[in-house]
Parts: C-alpha cells; sequence; structure tokens
C-alpha cells in the first residue's frame, strides 16, 4: 500500500500535508505523533472514510483514492471498527460466520448456506479459536467484557482476509490483563502470511515491542521514517513526540 502527496484539508487547516509512503508486506509500521498530529486523519483518508483534498491512495498499484470505504476493502484494505460492523442481536461465532461467508461470496443468509457449507463453519470456528475466543462463540458481543470485544474485532478482520491491516490504537481503554493478548494476536497476523500492518499507537512499550518501523507525524507532516531505534533516538521525535527540549 502507499500514499502520495496525501492531503487533507479542512478549511485553511492542513490535517495531513503532502504524505508519501510505502508500506511493505510482511513489516508492521506504527505511525505515532502527538495528539491532533493527523494519525487518525490519515488512517480515514486511507480506508476512504475521508476524501483526500489533495494525493493518491494505491493498493498493489492500483489506484483506489476515488473508491468508496466498501470498494477498499475488497481490493485488501483492513480496518479494525469499534464493534460497529457487528450484529448485536447475533452471537460471537455468528457474527464470525457471517464474515466468512461475505468473504467466500456465499452471501448474507445464516441458515442456509451455513448448512451446506461445512467448510466455512470450520474457517469461522478455527478464527475464533484463533483469536481466544472459542469457549465464549455462543455469547452475544455486547456482554463481552471490553477486551473480548476487541479480540471479536479481529477476528472479523481476520475473516475478511485482507491485505493490510488497519489498527488504531488497539489497547485503548483495555485492563491491564488484557492487553498482551490483543497484541500478541497484531503480532501473530504479521508472523503468519505477508500482511502489511499499520499501527496508530500512542504508548510507546507498545510500538517498540511490535514495529519493524515507526512513521512520525507531526502537524499533519511525515517528520520520521524508519526503524525504531534510530527513529526513537532522533532529535525530531525527541523533541516534536516525546516533548524533550532538543538542545543544539
Ligand atoms: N472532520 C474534521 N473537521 C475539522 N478538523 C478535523 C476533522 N478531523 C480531524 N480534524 C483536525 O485534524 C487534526 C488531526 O486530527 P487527528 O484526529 O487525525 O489527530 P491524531 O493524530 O489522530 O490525534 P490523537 O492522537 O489525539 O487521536 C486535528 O487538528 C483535528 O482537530
Amino acid at each position: 500500500m502507499e500514499t502520495r502527496g496525501l492531503t487533507i484539508r479542512f478549511g485553511g487547516h492542513v490535517a495531513v500535508n503532502n504524505v508519501s509512503c510505502r508500506f511493505s508486506p510482511g513489516t508492521l509500521t506504527a505511525i505515532v505523533g502527538p495528539n491532533g498530529a493527523g494519525k487518525t486523519t490519515y488512517f480515514n483518508l486511507v480506508s476512504g472514510q475521508l476524501r483526500a483534498s489533495a494525493g493518491e491512495v494505491l493498493v498493489e498499484g492500483e489506484d483506489v483514492t476515488n473508491l468508496a470505504p466498501s470498494a477498499r476493502a475488497h481490493r485488501g484494505l483492513g480496518r479494525a471498527f469499534q464493534l460497529t460492523n457487528l450484529f448485536p442481536q447475533l452471537t460471537a461465532l455468528e457474527n464470525v460466520r457471517l464474515a466468512v461467508q461475505s468473504r467466500a461470496d456465499a452471501g448474507w443468509s445464516l441458515f442456509k448456506v451455513w448448512n451446506s457449507r461445512r467448510d466455512l463453519i470450520e474457517k469461522a470456528e478455527a478464527i475464533l479459536e484463533r483469536v481466544r475466543l472459542a469457549d465464549k462463540r455462543h455469547v452475544a458481543p455486547k456482554t463481552l467484557s471490553h477486551g473480548d470485544q476487541r479480540k471479536l474485532e479481529v477476528a472479523l478482520l481476520i475473516a475478511m482476509e485482507p491485505k493490510v491491516f488497519m489498527f488504531d490504537e488497539p489497547t485503548a481503554g483495555m485492563s491491564v490483563d488484557e492487553v498482551p493478548t490483543v497484541l500478541e494476536l497484531i503480532h501473530d497476523i504479521k508472523q503468519r502470511g505477508d500482511a502489511t500492518v499499520l499501527l496508530v499507537e500512542h504508548k510507546m512499550d507498545v510500538v517498540r515491542s511490535l514495529a519493524d518501523r515507526i512513521v512520525v507525524l507531526h502537524n499533519g507532516t511525515l517528520v520520521a521514517d524508519g526503524d525504531p531505534a534510530t527513529v526513537i533516538a532522533s532529535p525530531v521525535v525527541q523533541e516534536a513526540y516525546l516533548g524533550v527540549e532538543v538542545r543544539p
């Protein structure tokens, strides 16, 4: 996935400013920066929730800039959303079943398709197992703990088999004991295949433990890009992101 000169203006304010960046399969890139730096807006531009004022988004060389979010999702851009795409009246397993069916172009009927496609059932169950939710398969999403809801979001994303996984602060609001599992799942996604993983994250310990590369945004502009140790040590990050005053 690649963005070229990606820019959005809100009135006179440039929230994302001419960001050109290429992300490779098998790599987890953390996008960091202070509050209001433009990280979530950049994600919105990539996934299509916002339309760019200028620039392009490319997936495997194809320009998707003018496509709606659903069409971008079909091209392989997968973004984890907080339960907005869940069916609350269905169980965790049924939700994953529907996502698996949708990916297999097997339609949206839960019963008709389900009885004839044992392979899809097994796939949904394997995904729930992979995200450590097998024992909660028959539970309604809203009764799950916050951490388990996040795991279910990851399950739905895995079911869609995207080329690019996008996580925006995946551990936000989670209790301390729930964090490691979700981080493990994200690590596992990167390890398993050749997925491109993008992570917006404030917590530097999380970034350090997961990222192969760090991109820093500041006032909408890309100000640093490289391997974690180099980027974290760079004066621009010490000053702009960590708030350390750097003197010559
Ligand atoms: N729809 C909008 N209309 C006007 N301004 C917006 C809109 N969306 C974002 N902005 C502005 O764009 C800038 C970037 O916001 P954004 O939420 O992308 O930052 P962020 O880096 O994700 O911050 P945080 O870490 O606090 O989530 C901010 O100044 C914000 O106020």
